[in-house]
């Protein structure tokens, strides 16, 4: 790890949030299968899995957005009523895969959204803009501005949602779910579309918040960020929990190897049709070198020399477009997988 935090995990910490046989269906399609999970105070905990393997669904339906057709969510040990406004309240903050912030508001009023879960103000004190309303607002804003503060987007508190740049629109998100004073935040996909400098912010806001004791859940396609930064992870394939444990563990298992990372099909471009393509380039290599010296000391024959040279170069363009191909089309093998594991795959967006 490369983190200048301390984890303060361990396995005798309080449970925050407990998923007991989480099952969702949807007609006949089963997205999610009897899982279970559960994050402790401190931890930062990743789930992981190949697109579709229900990573979302099991967040909707940790959040009350989805109805489990069996089990149940408990957070710090009361059952979670599904309601999304209800297990907001009880202390269970998202985002979404999705970036979804008022764009036409500003960020610091994106951010006071947040925080009315938090507000006891009812409409009558908001529309007479009383004394206690006023004393209300004026401690929102400023609770806004500290998150706002934390995730480095003060200076652009009056600024409309919709100008930030994308990677400033998650920490947004970020900063709005916070204003909820969770317990435990859920990040769907925080560093999708963003860059390494921004992936590596983002790492230490996640620290940052873990240090602030709000425990951490965390779906993401980017390997390295998520071994990097979590206590623990579970890989879910096909709304299953194939395996949970540190890093280590789940980086090591062969099965996570095969099943997240995929194995080589059948036909999958190997070794011998990379030691084709080279070969072929060489070879149009070879023959355009060969055209050029003959056209320098047999000037008479410029145009035939010419042909072949056009000839190596279509020779060369065919190698390259195979070559291109083949890896545009195919996937990696898992070994490749494996060691490219750093590589950000952008999932579907929801
Ligand atoms: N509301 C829905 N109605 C029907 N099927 C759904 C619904 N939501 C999800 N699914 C299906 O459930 C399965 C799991 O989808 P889900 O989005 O949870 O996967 P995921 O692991 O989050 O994928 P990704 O990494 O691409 O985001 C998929 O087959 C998806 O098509």
């Amino acid at each position: 790890m490369t983190t200048t935090t301390t984890a303060t995990a361990t396995s005798t910490a309080a449970t925050v949030l407990d998923a007991s046989g989480v099952t969702m269906r949807f007609g006949g399609l089963t997205a999610v299968r009897g899982v279970d999970l559960t994050v402790r105070e401190g931890e930062i905990v990743g789930l992981i899995g190949p697109n579709g393997a229900g990573k979302t669904t099991f967040f909707n339906c940790l959040t009350g957005l989805y109805v489990p057709t069996e089990g149940q969510v408990s957070y710090k040990g009361t059952v979670l009523p599904p309601k999304p406004h209800l297990v907001t309240k009880a202390g269970i903050a998202r985002t979404f895969q999705n970036i979804r912030l008022f764009s036409n508001m500003t960020v610091l009023e994106n951010v006071l959204v947040g925080r009315h879960t938090r507000t006891k103000e009812g409409l009558w004190s908001a529309l007479l803009r009383g004394p206690g309303f006023k004393k209300a607002e004026l401690a929102s804003r400023e609770r806004a501005m500290e998150l706002l503060e934390f995730v480095g987007l003060a200076a652009k508190a009056e600024h409309l949602a919709r100008n930030l740049p994308y990677g400033e629109q998650r920490k947004l998100e970020i900063a709005r779910a916070l204003a909820s004073d969770p317990g435990l935040l859920l990040l769907d996909e925080p560093t999708a579309g963003m860059n390494q400098n921004e992936t590596r912010t983002t790492e230490e806001l996640v620290f940052a918040i873990r240090d602030k004791g709000i425990a951490v859940l965390v779906i993401e396609h980017d390997m390295k960020f998520i071994f990097n930064l979590c206590d623990r992870v579970a890989v879910l394939v096909q709304g299953e929990k194939l395996v949970e444990g540190t890093s280590e563990v789940v980086q090591g298992d062969e099965r996570v190897v095969a099943a997240y990372l995929g194995t080589p099909y059948e036909g999958a471009p190997g070794a011998e049709e990379v030691a084709e393509v080279e070969a072929a380039e060489a070879h149009a290599e070879e023959a355009a070198e060969a055209a050029e010296a003959q056209a320098d000391t047999e000037p008479e024959a410029a145009d035939t020399a010419s042909d072949d040279t056009e000839a190596a170069a279509e020779a060369s363009d065919e190698a390259d477009e195979s070559g291109d191909a083949g890896s545009d089309d195919a996937p990696e093998s898992a070994a490749e997988n494996a060691s490219d594991a750093d590589s950000t795959t952008e999932g579907d967006s929801k």
